[in-house]
């Protein structure tokens, strides 16, 4: 019954005897292409088809805000942890700026594999680390997961495959690269690493202890306008000038304690430590030292950045493809308060010997002192 309804189909639709030879072939090569197409839909290649760049951003929000790997309906949503939600919805306004949030998302892509990630920029929080990740997503070979998959703190119990499920599909010749920087001083975090794979290459952007601390606390103030001031919560005992070790603002900056940890698994020659500072003042020079350290060639250079007078900070040129140039959010690069400088000096005084044995460690004087 089916067969002879095709049969049918097929009779009639080839049945226009009384049209030139010209119009015949015509028609049947239009047949083959509706039917060729028809195909190729029906075995989903039709999803690799560019889409336009909003389609894709509200796809890509909605992978990043689950950090589940899978499509997920808003009922999902909705049971999701609010409070991750209002971490990835900061990462999303860090990337606000942006028109298309880079390349690599800007090119629907069912090509290639997941694979885990060669290279994590693992710290520090308030580093510059999401200006560094933006910074090399413009490179062609690499590939990046937007947000934080914080898979080696929060998210351990998910498993390996959940975490390389997050990542953007590579070809041949990528790197695929991830960011969160609290792994830094995550104690289990360097041994989970190291069991993935022991050849995982590591970044670190590190900047002065003591403007990381007053940046930490600039961002949990925008959160809760009513936190108790700087000083208040930098000091043990404001009389004898003890400083508070427990405050996650002033634990962060004590660099060496969490390198130790890292250094228990990994050799330094897999460590590459960025300075935030130069990443400002010199975006070109230290990009060039972090694509040579993952064996890429030079392509992000200073003919990439140009300095935004009004947000203070290197932006993005605008990108092949792209109308607008690029900064981060607005919730990078803002203003600090003002923190007495006594306060400061004490806390800076705090650091000195930790910042000392950090540039033994690394070999490197970061000139924070
Ligand atoms: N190009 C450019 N544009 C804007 N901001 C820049 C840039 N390069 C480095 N920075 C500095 O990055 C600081 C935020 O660091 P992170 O991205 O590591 O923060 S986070 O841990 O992901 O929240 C952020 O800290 P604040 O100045 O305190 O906002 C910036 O000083």
């Amino acid at each position: 019954m089916k067969y002879s309804g095709m049969a049918c189909f097929l009779r009639s639709a080839f049945n226009f005897g009384h049209l030139k030879v010209q119009s015949k072939l015509s028609v049947i090569f239009t047949m083959i292409i509706l039917f060729t197409y028809l195909f190729y839909c029906l075995n989903g290649y039709c999803d690799s088809l560019p889409r336009p760049v909003y389609d894709q951003q509200s796809q890509f929000q909605s992978k990043i805000i689950l950090n589940d790997g899978h499509e997920a309906s808003a009922q999902q949503l909705g049971e999701y942890n609010a409070s991750q939600v209002s971490i990835v919805r900061e990462q999303l306004s860090d990337l606000s700026n942006s028109d298309a949030p880079s390349n690599n998302i800007s090119i629907a892509n069912n090509f290639g594999s997941k694979k885990f990630p060669q290279a994590i920029i693992i710290g520090v929080k308030k580093g510059g680390t999401r200006a560094l990740l933006e910074f090399l997503r413009i490179h062609p070979d690499v590939r990046a997961v937007g947000s934080e998959p914080h898979f080696f703190d929060r998210f351990y119990d998910k498993g390996l495959e959940w975490y390389r499920n997050l990542m953007p599909r590579t070809l041949e010749g990528q790197i695929t690269m991830e960011k969160t920087p609290s792994y830094f001083i995550t104690k289990e975090a360097p041994r989970r690493v190291f069991s993935m794979s022991r050849h995982t290459k590591l970044i670190v952007v590190v900047r002065d202890p003591v403007t990381r601390a007053v940046s930490d606390y600039t961002q949990t103030l925008s959160k809760s306008p009513g936190l108790p001031s700087f000083q208040n919560l930098a000091f043990r005992n404001a009389t004898t000038g003890l400083i508070d070790t427990s405050w996650s603002a002033v634990r962060i900056g004590i660099y060496a304690k969490h390198l130790e940890n890292w250094l228990r698994f990994f050799p330094l020659s897999r460590l590459l430590f960025v300075s935030g500072e130069r990443l400002v003042t010199d975006p070109a020079g230290e990009m060039g030292r972090v694509q040579d350290f993952l064996g890429l060639k030079r392509v992000v250079t200073d003919k990439h950045f140009y300095f935004n007078q009004t947000k203070g900070f290197p932006c993005l040129k605008k990108p092949e493809g792209s109308s607008r140039p690029r900064c981060l959010g607005k919730s990078k690069g803002r203003p600090h308060p003002q923190i007495p400088s006594e306060v400061l000096l004490r806390l800076r005084d705090f650091y000195r010997p930790f910042n000392l044995k950090f540039y033994q460690m690394t070999g490197h004087n970061f000139g924070w002192d």
